[in-house]
């Protein structure tokens, strides 16, 4: 059975379409991700399927059954929100089995679901504790341990880590992969983090002003994108477009280049102008002018590589993408 499918949605607040005939099917136990620049609909898309907006058009299903009048609590969604938004008066248990108890279930499956939760976000210690007295990583795990309870048709996280500090974040982003294998659940993620994108995701949706540019895996994305928007969405440090003209005088077109397929080379076709070293340890990133293009290498190890020197820079040619100036992709 399918977990969600969306068709034809669309959703408009006032003469502003905000979403726009979107369809989309997500697979039992599949883990679908939301990315696209701030503002492309992906908050009140997430809304819309978990029934805090209506959809102008279009319909919305929910593990086969349609759920377009169906209020948000009956829709079999557990929502987990940036802002954590548990009830301060309630201690942790409280938090996690209100929602059992406005739905009666009994006392044993309460319980029994508490512990499991708990016991899997490695929350046992902290039962009794009110949110106040719990880090921001806490927090959040109470959070997505109350929504694990409700044992939910579809979890719908809208931007679940974006309160958090990086190293806590990439622990809760691991936790949340393992949850999703432990759960076998399905799971819909909103993010604008590229990393939780790609890390976690069996698809990526992109959106874009209210559309879907391309659904694919991480890696179908990353190494097929259908556009130029896909390209220099997808990839930290972002794909370097330069003209072609740079190599060709009259050539339209623009080409792709991700920093990693980038490289020194003294007979390379590209001079640049260092204006940025980011030294990483393990990893370097220089920031370099071409011409007025600013591009970013990613070069692998320390390299002894100042502001202001000359570079040649080459690039591998079956790497490279192409697009016409509209940005569609041609190779
Ligand atoms: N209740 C509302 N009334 C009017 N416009 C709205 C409402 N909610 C959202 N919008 C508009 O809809 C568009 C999409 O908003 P949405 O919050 O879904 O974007 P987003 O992709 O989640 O952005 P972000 O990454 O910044 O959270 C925005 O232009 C926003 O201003």
């Amino acid at each position: 059975m399918t977990a969600l499918i969306l068709k034809n949605v669309n959703k408009s607040f006032g003469k502003v379409n905000v979403l726009r005939d979107i369809s989309l099917t997500v697979e039992k136990g599949e883990f679908v991700v939301f990315v696209g620049p701030s503002g492309c609909g992906k908050s009140t898309l997430l809304r819309v399927i978990a029934g805090l907006e209506d959809a102008s058009s279009g319909e919305v299903h929910i593990a086969g059954r349609q759920v377009d009048h169906v209020p948000p609590s009956k829709r079999g969604i557990a929502m987990v929100f940036q802002s954590y938004a548990l009830y301060p008066h309630l201690n942790v248990r409280g938090n996690m089995t209100l929602a059992l108890k406005q739905e009666k279930q009994p006392r044993a499956v309460i319980e029994e679901r508490v512990a499991k939760a708990s016991r899997m976000l490695n929350l046992d210690d902290y039962l009794d504790r009110y949110p106040a007295e719990l880090s921001g990583g806490q927090r959040q795990r109470v959070a997505i341990g109350r929504a694990i309870v409700r044992e939910p048709e579809l979890f719908l996280f809208d931007e679940p880590l974006s309160n958090l500090d990086a190293a806590l974040r990439m622990n809760t982003r691991l936790e949340i992969a393992n949850l999703h294998r432990a759960l076998n659940a399905s799971m819909i993620y909103v993010t604008h983090d590229q990393t939780e994108a790609m890390t976690l995701a069996d698809r990526i949706v992109v959106l874009r002003d209210g559309k879907v540019e391309q659904i694919g895996t991480p890696m179908e994305l990353y190494n097929n994108p259908v556009n130029r928007f896909v390209a220099g969405f997808l990839g930290s440090p972002a794909m370097n477009f330069l003209p072609a003209s740079l190599l060709e005088a009259g050539d339209p077109r623009i080409i792709g280049l991700r920093p990693e397929d980038m490289f020194l080379s003294s007979d390379g076709p590209f001079r640049a102008r260092v204006s940025h070293v980011e030294e990483l340890g393990g990893d370097t990133n220089v920031i370099a002018m071409i011409d007025t293009h600013q591009v970013t290498l990613r070069l692998f190890g320390q390299h002894r590589i100042g502001e202001g020197q000359d570079l040649h820079l080459g690039y591998n040619p079956e790497k490279a993408f192409h697009f016409d100036p509209e940005g569609h992709r041609l190779t």
